[in-house]
């Protein structure tokens, strides 16, 4: 049977905890926001409501990691949090490989760990509490960071991305999620409305919208998507496509 119709690739269900974020409805709330114990409480909520196609980025990801994978090598999550996609694509993969989750959070990769039980039975499960700019991506095929680069430092983001492409092995493959803002201010102020009317949706009310924007200012600097890709152009990659994007979210695809 052809990959293209094995059911398995289909099992893109996630494994979320179920604590509801309510963080910015009563306080106090993180400002300015940080990922400390009470946000990774309800972190897989939080961002499950938060960015637009979540599911489908991580499905996404776990598709052309396991297309990029090259046995022998290690498949790397920078900014892994709860270990979410790892768990995703543990069950996606075909062969044991080697996982390693970053994430400069302990009580986000004490979550990860209790996550990642079953995975580690089949693969070998790295997880290292260190900031990203101190990892090295040495013997790689397959690195995903997302929505972690927008929180560094501007100053660090093209540091890290040029140490990601020298780790990585010819024809390893960087898969990138960010926020990213408009070019043009009006598209902006309407692209930000779409987004809000999607918080809302998913149950957010005006009140903690607000309240994470404002906790959110400075903490996390979007670019536009012209700046991010031309960051990885000047690290180095050669082909870089964006399989999706919606609102003021996007997921990059980069080559080495
Ligand atoms: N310098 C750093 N080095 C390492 N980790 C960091 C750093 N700064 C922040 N983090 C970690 O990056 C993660 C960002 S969340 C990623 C979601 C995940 N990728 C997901 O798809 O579920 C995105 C969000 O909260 O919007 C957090 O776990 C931080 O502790
Ligand atoms: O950008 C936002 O407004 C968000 O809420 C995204 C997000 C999701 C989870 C943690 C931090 C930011």
């Amino acid at each position: 049977m052809s990959d293209q119709f094995d059911p398995e690739l289909f099992q893109t269900k996630l494994y979320l905890s179920p604590e509801k974020d309510q963080l910015f409805e009563t306080g106090p709330w993180p400002k300015p926001f940080v990922f400390n114990e009470d946000v990774v409480r309800v972190f897989d909520d939080m961002i499950s409501r938060s960015v637009p196609l979540y599911r489908e980025v991580l499905a996404c990801a776990a598709h052309w990691a396991r297309d990029y994978y090259q046995p022998g090598t290690r498949i790397i999550d920078i900014g892994c949090s709860t270990g979410t996609f790892l768990e995703l694509l543990g069950r996606f993969l075909k062969q044991p490989a080697t996982l390693v989750g970053i994430d400069n959070s302990q009580p986000m990769l004490e979550k990860a760990r209790q996550k990642l039980e079953r995975i580690q039975q089949i693969h070998q499960v790295e997880l290292i509490c260190e900031t990203a700019e101190n990892c090295s991506f040495e013997n790689s095929s397959v690195v995903v960071i997302n929505y972690t680069l927008q929180f560094l430092p501007l100053q660090v983001r093209q540091k890290l991305l040029r140490s990601i492409y020298e780790g990585l092995n010819p024809g390893g493959l960087l898969f990138l999620s960010e926020k990213v803002k408009s070019a043009c201010p009006q598209f902006q102020e309407t692209i930000n409305r779409h987004y809000e009317a999607f918080k809302a949706h998913n149950g957010y009310a005006k009140t903690e919208i607000e309240r994470k924007k404002e906790a959110l200012e400075n903490v996390l600097v979007p670019l536009t998507e012209a700046q991010q890709i031309s960051m990885l152009q000047e690290s180095g990659f050669s082909h870089i496509d964006s399989p999706i994007k919606l609102h003021n979210f996007i997921s990059l695809v980069a080559l080495k």
